[in-house]
């Protein structure tokens, strides 16, 4: 891929919701809280488990460009009877069709003392950053394979210290990892959701993009990555690496992928958004900034104190600033699939709109939390976030409008679109059962939210959720 090193394309047509990818980890460590472990628990896994012997580590990327380069020769029908990799050939479980725990993971005691490192997949939300290891197991897939089998023998050597630090490498640039599996997903097979890191080398081949064509998310330890928009056969498959930075404005995107990932991304968003550099970008920064410095935490403490008054001052600021952005869109000519980026890209003051709205009972219009989903849309479609704020917007627009209301329809449409992204073309039954789930969930979320005073919407709404999920690799994913 031009600039890029190799990628994933499309070898057929996809339509939203389908599955594009579903593959087996090389290498998984979960944890029993909800929380994702260090990566450098998998670096031990792989060692303790003598995986390295996979062919997949000569190809994968470990951030140099010739690593980029190097050659893929691959087949996936081979794949599936191919024990070379380390893996078995079991095929991935369905999605809601299974109500059987994942493997029983073996505790890796080196893992368990391993030390934090900072920066390792730091780009993930914040709630992915405080990664801990708490309770975590690993498992090289199936355990077995021949890499392992090989070493059991005493055939593989330990690797020397400049191939463990490939390794390394390898690791910090191609594995994923979250704080928990897909909570609707989870509840529907009764199973608890845990943090889980590990490294899906297929899946590591995709390439990042700030409005992705895919959502991607672990079910019962396989890699699932699902279309949110069509795909045309030819067409490169992307995620995206960022998880909830991905709603931050350009300059601040593109400083994290360059810092944590070594490149420079040049998506159809970022494309569009570097257009007008220039003339936006210093406002939207400043706004940003004075949202996460000032605005975001004097609404916290405003409503931790129950002083209305304070956040009404807050809740004016908001709409003055996003009432300046919009004086500069109009000045700026901004084509309308452009504004919806920077829609995305003010995520958070929306996001503090509603959130303050809610915290004075006023019941608002619904524009804002319409701005959040919309959002959701345009470049996280399909992610956790999508699912909930379209059940809240839902939800609201049906107590507002009433059951016949034309917009209800809208709004159920929206409802069903984020849905499919995420779990597919499911029959109405099952979709109806995952919009109650996600219902409770966000329901859930918001009381853990009112008891901590933490904004109600999607910060607010989000309280749970990760935003947009994030995709591997530096594969951050
Ligand atoms: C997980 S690997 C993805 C597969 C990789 N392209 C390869 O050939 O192995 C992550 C690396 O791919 C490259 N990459 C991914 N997305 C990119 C993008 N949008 N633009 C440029 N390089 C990208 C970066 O070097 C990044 O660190």
């Amino acid at each position: 891929m031009e600039g890029k090193g190799r990628g994933v394309v499309a070898t057929r047509d996809f339509k939203p919701g389908e599955v594009v990818m579903a593959t087996p980890p090389l290498a998984l460590v979960t944890s029993e809280v909800r929380q994702r472990p260090d990566g450098e628990l998998v670096v031990d896994s792989i060692l303790d488990r003598r995986l390295y012997g996979s062919k997949w580590f000569s190809v994968l990327y470990d951030g140099s460009a010739r690593s980029c380069k190097a050659a893929l020769s691959y087949a996936p029908e081979e794949a599936a009877t191919d024990s070379e990799d380390g893996r078995p050939a079991a095929p991935p479980e369905p999605l809601l069709a299974s109500t059987s725990a994942p493997a029983k993971a073996a505790p890796a005691a080196a893992a368990a003392a391993a030390p934090k490192k900072k920066g390792f997949l730091a780009s993930r939300g914040a709630a992915g950053r405080k990664a801990g290891g708490k309770g975590a197991a690993a498992a090289g897939s199936a355990e077995a394979g021949a890499a392992a089998g090989a070493a059991e023998g005493g055939e593989l050597p330990v690797p020397d210290r400049r191939e463990q630090t490939r390794l390394a490498k390898v690791v910090k640039f191609n594995c994923f990892g979250d704080d928990a599996e897909d909570l609707a997903g989870c509840a529907a097979r009764g199973e608890e959701p845990r943090g889980h890191i590990g490294l899906w080398p297929e899946f590591a081949m995709l390439n990042h993009s700030c409005c992705p064509n895919t959502v991607n998310y672990v079910v019962c330890g396989s890699m699932v990555v699902r279309a949110v928009a069509p795909i045309q056969r030819g067409e490169e498959v992307t995620i995206c690496y960022l998880g909830r930075p991905q709603l931050l404005p350009y300059n601040k995107r593109i400083a994290i992928l360059a810092d944590d990932y070594g490149f420079e991304c040049s998506c159809a968003r970022c494309e569009a958004e570097q257009a007008h550099v220039d003339k936006l970008d210093d406002a939207f920064l400043e706004f940003h900034e004075e949202l996460d410095e000032r605005l975001g935490p004097a609404f916290m403490e405003a409503r931790a104190m129950g002083d209305n008054e304070a956040v009404e001052e807050v809740a004016e600021a908001v709409a003055a600033g996003l009432r300046k952005l919009y004086n500069l869109f109009r000045k700026t000519l901004i084509a309308p699939d452009v504004r919806q980026y920077y829609i995305a890209s003010m995520y958070d003051a929306y996001d503090l709109a509603f959130s303050c709205a809610a915290a004075l009972g006023r019941g608002e219009d619904g524009s804002a939390l319409q701005a959040c989903l919309k959002s959701m849309e345009v470049v996280s479609a399909g992610s956790d976030l999508h699912a909930l704020l379209a059940v809240r917007h839902h939800d609201h627009v049906l107590a507002t409008h009433g059951p016949d209301s034309p917009l209800t329809a809208l709004a159920r449409s929206a409802l069903r679109r984020a849905h499919v992204a995420r779990y597919g073309a499911v029959s109405e039954q099952v979709l109806e059962r995952l919009v109650e789930l996600n219902r409770k969930l966000h329901l859930q979320e918001a009381d853990v939210a009112d008891a901590s005073a933490a904004p109600a919407a999607g910060g607010a709404a989000a309280a749970g959720a990760e935003g947009a999920d994030a995709g591997p690799g530096g594969a951050s994913a």
